[in-house]
């Protein structure tokens, strides 16, 4: 059975990559591309609808999931419009507000919602290890993530970078908007016991890396996940939409519930 999809933001890198890959391949169906007017020159040679507004789109594409990695605004706005229809989304943009993840998950609450930070089988192999590690070595370890992107990346720190410390502070029953400091300068003082850091870096073309170390007495333990093409987050995405495209709604859905929690 083939997947019906349609793809946000298509020229944009992950939209690129994921337009390609469903492209690519039969087990998923381009119904349509959204893409700003300015932007949406060459795609009509995708020889699927291409608009500039999800909700002209929506209509005569019942059933297929959206997936749509573009800015915090742009998703809610795509899943607000997604409701309305009954259409299925997949998300994948970081830097949601604490308000919008919470209206996502009430609109989640109507249609199949999807949304992780990070789509990657490792990473997500990582939110799982990390609270055993933490565990296992115990508080004399200071925890920090030091997350790299591209220059091009708007949002800081990575939204995997905010996934990963939430996992390592509840695993340690510290909540991230008491411990959490985000990069450091000046005459700051001693590094307090109950304290997790988190240090974005930006430069070039990195793709993503993100490393969690535990800095003990005598040693440190360095965990750390590179990504080497955006292919990965894009195979994840569409993996998350086949499976999403027999859930029903209920519940905003992420990596956890596809890996089986
Ligand atoms: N979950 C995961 O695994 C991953 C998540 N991401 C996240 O995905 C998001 C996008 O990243 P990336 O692809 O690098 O960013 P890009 O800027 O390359 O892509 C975003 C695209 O969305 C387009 N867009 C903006 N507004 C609209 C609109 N109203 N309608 C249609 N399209 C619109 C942009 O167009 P324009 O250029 O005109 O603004 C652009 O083409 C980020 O939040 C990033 O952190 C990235 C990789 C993996
Ligand atoms: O913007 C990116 O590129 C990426 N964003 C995601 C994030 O913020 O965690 C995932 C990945 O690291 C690439």
């Amino acid at each position: 059975m083939s997947i019906p999809v349609i793809i946000m933001g298509a020229k944009g890198r992950m939209g690129s990559t994921l337009t390609h890959l469903a492209m690519e391949s039969d087990q998923f169906t381009l119904s349509g591309v959204v893409e700003r007017a300015e932007y949406s020159k060459g795609l009509e040679t995708l020889g699927c609808p291409v608009k500039h507004d999800l909700a002209e789109l929506l209509p005569s594409c019942p059933g297929a999931t959206v997936i749509d990695f573009t800015a915090p605004e742009v998703s809610l706005d795509s899943a607000r419009k997604a409701s309305k229809t009954g259409n299925p989304i997949v998300i994948g943009t970081t830097g949601l507000s604490a308000d919008q993840q919470s209206e996502l998950e009430t609109l989640a609450r109507d249609i199949p919602i999807f949304w992780s930070p990070n789509m990657s089988i490792g990473v997500n192999a990582l939110v799982r290890v990390l609270p055993m590690l933490e565990r296992i070595l115990g508080e004399a370890y200071d925890m920090e993530i030091t997350e790299i992107h591209h220059h091009h990346k708007k949002d800081a720190p990575s939204g995997t970078a905010v996934k990963l410390a939430q996992v390592l502070a509840e695993s340690r029953g510290w909540k991230m908007d008491e411990v959490g400091n985000y990069g450091r300068q000046g005459i700051i003082g001693a590094r307090p016991e109950k304290e997790l850091g988190v240090h974005a870096l930006r430069g070039g073309d990195v793709v993503g890396d993100h490393t969690v170390y535990f800095f003990g007495p005598g040693e440190r333990v360095e965990v750390t996940h590179r990504a080497h093409s955006r292919e990965n987050f894009a195979r994840g995405a569409l993996r998350a939409a086949t499976w999403l495209s027999s859930r029903k709604p209920g519940r905003l859905y992420s990596m956890g519930q596809l890996l089986g929690e």
